[in-house]
């Protein structure tokens, strides 16, 4: 079987992205072969996604059509050092890594060759079908490596396109934003401990509540904003509680805490190229961290 694509890092991502192609037939369990230096999510791969797995990106990628990149952003220089010499010369680079510029894996892998980069920031809802992707493409990346890209995700998410220096707003947004759901409902099961509930029981209330109001928010009902003065009687329960949260700054927390996973994004990149940064830009981005 060709290898349409190989995976150089078989972690969380990398997993929900796959059982997503495989789910919705885009490509064969036997036209995908995985990458991993640990033995555990090899195994995972082999024997609970169906792709096989082997410890040599080197492997991985001969005779690629393409090679989804999806280690951690400090990872990468190296892993695209271990592939630089044998990766075909027309394979399609996608990278899910986080700050991870499409010209550093176009420089890092060198060679002379126009390498055709797509650089995305999927999510983890993927695993349920429910994914959000930002997608952008690389300067020597074609409308057909954009449409190759998205067949990849679009089984499992929704995709947009954008410029590149939009993905970091789209990291901080999407590409973190389940825990930042994640952290709200685990903050409502302690209260719901405080005020006198079972564990089992706040857990219960909480997330179930949490799924019914994400499965409300389709693109065809109320804005977020209506959904919630639904909710909202006057001078109520919910008044009570979001006037605490208004008053408290968590508008502001929140939006401050999104900017703070913008320029985390940006950082990233400058760690992982050493000196591809300003030493003022390095630090004027530290400073806000
Ligand atoms: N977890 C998330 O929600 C999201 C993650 N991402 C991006 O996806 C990438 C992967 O993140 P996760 O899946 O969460 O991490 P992970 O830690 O689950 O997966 C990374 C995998 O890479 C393997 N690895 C490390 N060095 C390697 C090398 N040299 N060669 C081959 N494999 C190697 C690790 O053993 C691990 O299994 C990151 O770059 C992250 O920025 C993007 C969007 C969302
Ligand atoms: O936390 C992170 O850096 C990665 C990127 C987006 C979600 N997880």
């Amino acid at each position: 079987m060709p290898n349409e694509l190989a995976i150089i890092g078989a972690g969380n991502m990398a997993e929900a992205i796959v059982r997503g192609i495989l789910r919705g037939g885009v490509l064969a369990a036997d036209q995908l072969v995985a990458a991993d230096i640990s033995p555990e999510r090899r195994a995972v791969f082999a024997d609970k996604v169906g792709v096989r797995a082997v410890e040599s990106n080197v492997e991985a990628v001969a005779g690629a059509r393409r090679v989804l990149l999806a280690v951690k952003p400090q990872m990468m220089k190296a892993a695209l050092e271990q592939i630089a010499p044998g990766l075909p010369h027309d394979a399609l680079l996608v990278s899910i890594a986080a700050g991870i510029s499409s010209g550093f894996i176009e420089r890092s892998l060198g060679r002379g060759i126009h390498w055709r980069v797509i650089r995305t920031m999927p999510n983890t809802p993927m695993l349920m079908g429910h994914g959000m992707v930002g997608l952008a493409r690389g300067q020597y990346a074609t409308a057909d490596d954009v449409a190759d890209a998205r067949r990849l995700f679009e089984a499992a998410a929704e995709v947009i396109e954008l410029d590149e220096d939009k993905l970091h707003a789209v990291t901080a947004i999407s590409g973190s934003g389940p825990a930042y759901f994640f952290f709200l409902v685990e903050q409502m099961i302690k209260a719901g401990v405080e005020l006198g509930l079972s564990r089992e029981q706040a857990y219960r209330l909480a997330t179930r509540t949490a799924y019914g109001a994400a499965a409300m928010m389709t693109p065809d009902t109320d804005s977020p904003e209506e959904l919630r003065r639904k909710v909202t009687s006057p001078n109520g329960t919910t008044h009570a509680a979001i006037t605490h949260m208004e008053q408290a700054g968590l508008p502001a927390i929140v939006v401050e805490a999104l900017k703070a996973a913008d320029r985390r994004s940006r950082n990233w990149g400058c760690e992982a190229v050493p000196g591809s940064c300003s030493g003022r830009l390095a630090v004027f981005l530290d400073s806000r961290l």
